[in-house]
């Protein structure tokens, strides 16, 4: 297929963006990363490496990076990889740059903390002439960064440029698969960073392989009765973007959701194990918003209710596997 496609703006320079950076970066295709800070930006110019986010991994020469985002100018299209929280001022900042109808593909998994707000409703807040998409599923960064088989979701509406997208970024290895349906993919990637926070705990607490599973598959179940709820639907959270990233998601210390609930089981303060990581966990700033935007919807939530409880300090983990472990038996079914 031909494609129009050939200049590629990223924006962040952190794992996730660097990985699809990579993965976007080959003949004929021009790929420029936005990176915060300075020094990364010049360490993937020059060492082709970016020490900070994604050690180890040899970066292709022909990727460039920018601290400036107004050089974003122009770019055919735009992945949007800031953390959820910082998503805003970095699409703020590209206004009046992009070209009217240049599709901006969201790549963050979470909750706007002040807002309540899903990304794409950031990004029409801010960007409303760009043509929103999301792209969410099971893909740790650093297998996608070294050409390990992903797949994962790619959600836009307009069916026929969303065709031409993912012909022009897919590769052997990685493999989008388009859907409409962008809500569900972003509620799904948002709360499997909750669940997965859960699941590290029950773990890190030496709960068990059973309740391990039970977490994952009652964990799925709240997850789409909120979809339902908000009006997305259930097939997107059966598929890469829903279970998919969820199963990854708790099933993986290279998880910095998992790992995280992980220290919590063990024992440690969430301030200690945020302060000695150089790393986003988009969960910790999303189980608070997630809950309260839950109740606003009269969704039960349970698991994800006593994980942003945690988080907030108001019980704690023992607390919170008694509270999750007594509730009344119910009926199984995901809208009952
Ligand atoms: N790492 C992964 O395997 C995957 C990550 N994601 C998502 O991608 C998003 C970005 O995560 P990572 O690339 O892993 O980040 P990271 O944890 O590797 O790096 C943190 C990033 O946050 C940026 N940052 C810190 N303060 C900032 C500010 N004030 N404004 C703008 N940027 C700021 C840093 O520059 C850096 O790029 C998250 O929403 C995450 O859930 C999605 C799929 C896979
Ligand atoms: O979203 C991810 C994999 O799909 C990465 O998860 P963590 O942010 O928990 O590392």
């Amino acid at each position: 297929m031909t494609t129009h496609f050939k200049k590629f703006g990223v924006i962040g320079g952190g794992a996730w963006g660097t990985a699809i950076a990579q993965m976007l970066t080959r003949e004929g295709q021009d790929v420029l990363i936005w990176c915060r800070e300075p020094d990364v930006a010049e360490a993937i110019n020059t060492a082709h490496e970016n020490t900070a986010f994604l050690s180890g991994v040899a970066l292709k020469p022909a990727l460039k990076a920018t601290s400036d985002l107004a050089d974003l100018a122009g770019m055919d299209a735009v992945f949007a990889v800031a953390p959820a929280q910082h998503t805003r001022a970095t699409l703020k900042a590209l206004k009046g740059t992009l070209k009217p109808g240049t599709p901006v593909v969201l790549c963050s998994k979470g909750i706007e903390l002040a807002t309540g707000e899903f990304m794409t409703q950031v990004l029409k807040d801010e960007l409303p002439d760009a043509v929103p998409a999301v792209m969410s599923g099971p893909s740790f960064a650093i297998d996608v960064a070294r050409g390990l088989p992903t797949a994962v979701t790619f959600a836009i509406e307009d069916e026929a440029l969303g065709t031409e997208l993912i012909a022009a970024i897919s590769t052997p290895t990685f493999r989008p698969y388009l859907a409409h349906d962008l809500l569900g993919a972003e509620i799904g990637g948002a709360v499997k960073n909750v669940l997965a926070i859960a699941c590290g705990i029950a773990l890190g607490k030496g709960l068990g392989r059973s309740a391990h599973a039970a977490l994952i598959a009652r964990g799925s179940a709240e997850m789409t009765r909120l979809a339902l709820k908000l009006g997305a639907e259930r097939e997107t959270l059966a598929g890469l973007s829903g279970l998919g990233d969820l199963v990854l998601t708790c099933s993986s210390e290279t998880s910095r959701n998992m790992s995280c609930g992980m220290a919590l089981g063990k024992g440690e303060s969430l301030q200690s194990i945020l302060d000695a990581r150089n790393a986003v966990t988009e969960g910790v700033a999303t189980a608070p918003v997630l809950r309260k935007l839950a109740a606003e919807h009269g969704v039960e939530m349970p698991i994800c209710d006593a994980v942003a409880a945690v988080i907030e300090g108001e019980i704690s983990v023992d607390e919170a596997i008694v509270r999750l472990l007594m509730r009344p038996n119910r009926a199984e079914a995901v809208t009952a």
